[in-house]
């Protein structure tokens, strides 16, 4: 029996394994017994709950308490003070109803907070303790139902909401949530639409070469009533009241509805993230972006030209958002919104990251996407103010955002430390390829897009400058990644060719980067952000030169892109030898180096850089071939002009001279 069964029996007759191991012994027999004979794991103190779901409810205590709102003398500091804490959840909620509230339709949803799935906080008609917000009169089916508002959730929290309900969601190994954005990888810019009305048809910048594509406000409104039915469609929403601005005088609040953890969390990353205190008081927002990305703009509508709609009514403080899932359609937008609001306080908005020396010399990077403003404004010897999108005020800079969002595509731990080690719990990855069973991350993988991005709040850079303020800058510094290979590593600048550069916003990136060599593609983007501005460049180029001027930065061109040769030819310039120059410009010794002028652009060309091998300073010597470059050289310049005849008859500034200058400033041939 004991050849083909399991079992055999030992003597004493407890059943034994076949490989004689001894029956696992359930009676106390080393122990001393029990008296009454029952067995217990008595190894640790029992624990305190009778039942399993008990045992769950002890496992959460309720978040601390709002605090009292009290000023030092006691009195109620604020409007909402005087309101008792369940007041001022009402107001909340009712808020957000409003922000949901159908424009055709007599009242906003019902809402009310919480998980849907948590059965428990589902109200029952009636219900005495929650807090839910319901209009007087339901007349339709959708009034009928609770929308269920997911309330400035945590990162913990959105993690739970991403990987249990969004497909393409998963944690990498060093912690980061990785999502997908779906079929919209980057961002939409012509399909943004602008309300045109009697204030912005005189306000903004329409026409050739402006971002700026009208729509007309009922159009708009078809788009709203569209995502908030859509949103109000859905079991829950996710609404984010935050801030932007870390300048206190001009502070905004910005309120994120939307359908995805991964959007809630990727704004919770990148606006400023209020206090406890500040939330309870937050009030009305001052702009509202409704997110419905999942859902599709109609084509029938006038004026759409794809299933993608980004609308932005200005009268309104609103944004709309369907048809694309990338989040960065989000911080650009309000980007948008701040290039509106802040030259109307004479504060110039900045497509640019900044960061701030021991000494509080200040440095503003300005570029278009892939040319270096997160890399270079990342920079271990220097504090962080922000890496993207900055205001310059007569009482310094701040930074509109409370976190970074860096291009990952090839990122190294060696290169770029700062950001490799940002990538961590509470981090989106936007888009990249990890391994299915140790999800590491492979950042050289471009299966899914070039343009995978990781998201992370400010302060997981450990040298962050919080707040994010600090005084005038001292040099401003504009980067282009110049795939033709022809602009010099770097050049210092007069102030008319700052502007003459600031305006033109070159850099040239290579279009398609699959099979041989693909001719580079000149972009000019005016102020280095034409998707993002508002008002005619000009506008904007003023108040850069007046504040240059008066502040007495130095203007500085840095080519981040191609040495040795075009694109195919040469090699992008090394990250080293560009983080030396930018620490030659910081530390000064680039302002006091030997210079000499460049044939065609009039650049300014230091003979020397320390750390940088000074034979490629002038990108002649890096050329094999003389008459190639000569050529490509001119090519460029012809570019350059070419794109220049539009702002060739507006005025900039007061007067005519600075105008004349900035003219004289472009190349020469
Ligand atoms: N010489 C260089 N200077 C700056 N960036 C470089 C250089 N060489 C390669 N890179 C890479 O180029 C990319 C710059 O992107 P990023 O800093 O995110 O640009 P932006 O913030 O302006 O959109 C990074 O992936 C960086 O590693
Ligand atoms: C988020 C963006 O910014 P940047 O590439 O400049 O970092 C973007 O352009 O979509
Ligand atoms: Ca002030
Ligand atoms: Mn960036």
């Amino acid at each position: 029996m004991a050849e083909n069964g399991d079992f055999s029996f030992a003597k004493d007759g407890n059943v034994v394994a076949r490989n004689g191991l001894p029956r696992i012994q359930t009676h106390g027999s080393r122990k001393t017994k029990p008296e009454n004979g029952i067995c217990y794991d008595d190894s640790a103190p029992p624990v305190k709950a009778q039942t399993i779901d008990e045992l769950h409810s002890l496992q959460k205590k309720r978040s601390t308490p709002t605090t009292p709102i009290k000023d030092k003398d006691g009195q109620g500091g604020a409007a909402f003070a005087a309101l008792s804490e369940e007041e001022r959840h009402k107001l909340q909620l009712q808020s957000i109803s409003a922000s949901l509230a159908s424009l055709t339709r007599e009242t906003g949803p019902k809402v009310v907070k919480g998980d849907p799935a948590r059965k428990s906080e589902t109200p029952r008609v009636g219900a005495e303790h929650h807090h839910y917000f319901t209009p007087a009169i339901s007349v339709s089916d959708s009034a009928l139902k609770f929308t269920h508002v997911l309330y400035n959730l945590s990162p913990a929290e959105l993690y739970e909401q991403a990987i249990k309900y969004e497909k393409g969601s998963f944690i990498t190994s060093t912690g980061a949530l990785a999502t997908l954005s779906g079929a919209k990888t980057g961002r939409s810019p012509r399909d943004k639409r602008v309300v045109k009305d009697e204030t912005t048809t005189e306000e903004l910048w329409w026409g050739k070469g402006s971002p700026n594509i009208e729509m007309d406000e009922h159009t708009f409104l078809v788009n709203r009533e569209r995502a908030v039915d859509y949103l109000n469609s859905l079991d829950k929403v996710f609404v984010n009241d935050q801030f932007l601005n870390w300048d206190p005088e001009n502070r905004i609040k910005v309120r994120i509805v939307s359908a995805r953890a991964y959007h809630s969390l990727f704004m919770h990353n990148m606006c400023i993230r209020p206090t406890p205190e500040e939330l309870e008081n937050f009030g009305t927002p001052d702009f509202t972006i409704y997110n419905a990305g999942q859902f599709p703009c109609n084509r029938y509508t006038h004026y759409m030209t794809s299933s993608t709609s980004i609308d932005l009514n200005l009268a309104r403080r609103e944004m709309v958002i369907l048809g694309t899932q990338y989040a960065g359609e989000m911080k650009k937008g309000l980007f948008s919104v701040m290039h509106y609001l802040m030259p109307k306080r004479r504060i110039l908005s900045l497509h640019s990251g900044c960061n701030v020396g021991k000494d509080g010399d200040v440095a503003l990077f300005f570029g278009l996407s892939g040319t270096g403003k997160t890399t270079l404004s990342t920079d271990h010897n220097r504090l962080l103010i922000g890496d993207d999108e900055h205001c310059w005020s007569d009482d310094g800079v701040s930074n509109i955002e409370g976190g970074c969002y860096a291009k990952c595509i090839d990122l190294s731990k060696d290169k770029e430390p700062d950001i490799w080690n940002a990538i961590k719990f509470g981090t989106v990855l936007e888009n990249v390829v990890f391994d299915e069973h140790t999800r590491e991350v492979d950042y050289s993988d471009k299966s899914v897009t070039e343009n995978t991005r990781a998201s992370y709040p400010i302060e997981y850079i450990p040298n962050a400058k919080i707040p994010c303020v600090g005084p005038h800058p001292k040099n401003v510094i504009l980067l282009a990644c110049d795939a033709f290979g022809v602009l010099p590593p770097v050049s210092k600048l007069s102030l008319a060719q700052t502007m003459y550069h600031f305006i033109s916003g070159y850099t040239a990136l290579v279009a398609g980067t699959e099979d041989g060599i693909k001719e580079p593609q000149a972009t000019f983007s005016a102020c280095f952000g034409a998707a993002f501005i508002m008002l005619h460049p000009t506008r904007y180029a003023a108040m850069l030169a007046e504040k240059m001027h008066t502040y007495g930065a130095t203007g500085w061109l840095v080519n981040t892109g191609w040495s040795g040769g075009r694109y195919g030819v040469g090699n992008r310039i090394k990250l080293g030898y560009t983080r030396k120059i930018i620490d030659a410009i910081h530390s000064g010794s680039l302002l006091t180096a030997g210079y000499k002028k460049s044939e065609v652009f009039g650049l300014e060309i230091p003979a020397e850089v320390e750390g940088v091998p000074s034979e490629i300073l002038d990108p002649v010597n890096t050329w094999e071939d003389k008459a190639a470059y000569k050529e490509t050289l001119l090519k460029l310049a012809g570019l350059f002009k070419k794109n220049f005849e539009v702002f060739a008859n507006n005025k900039i500034g007061k007067d005519g001279k600075l105008t004349e200058e900035i003219l004289a400033a472009g190349p020469n041939f």
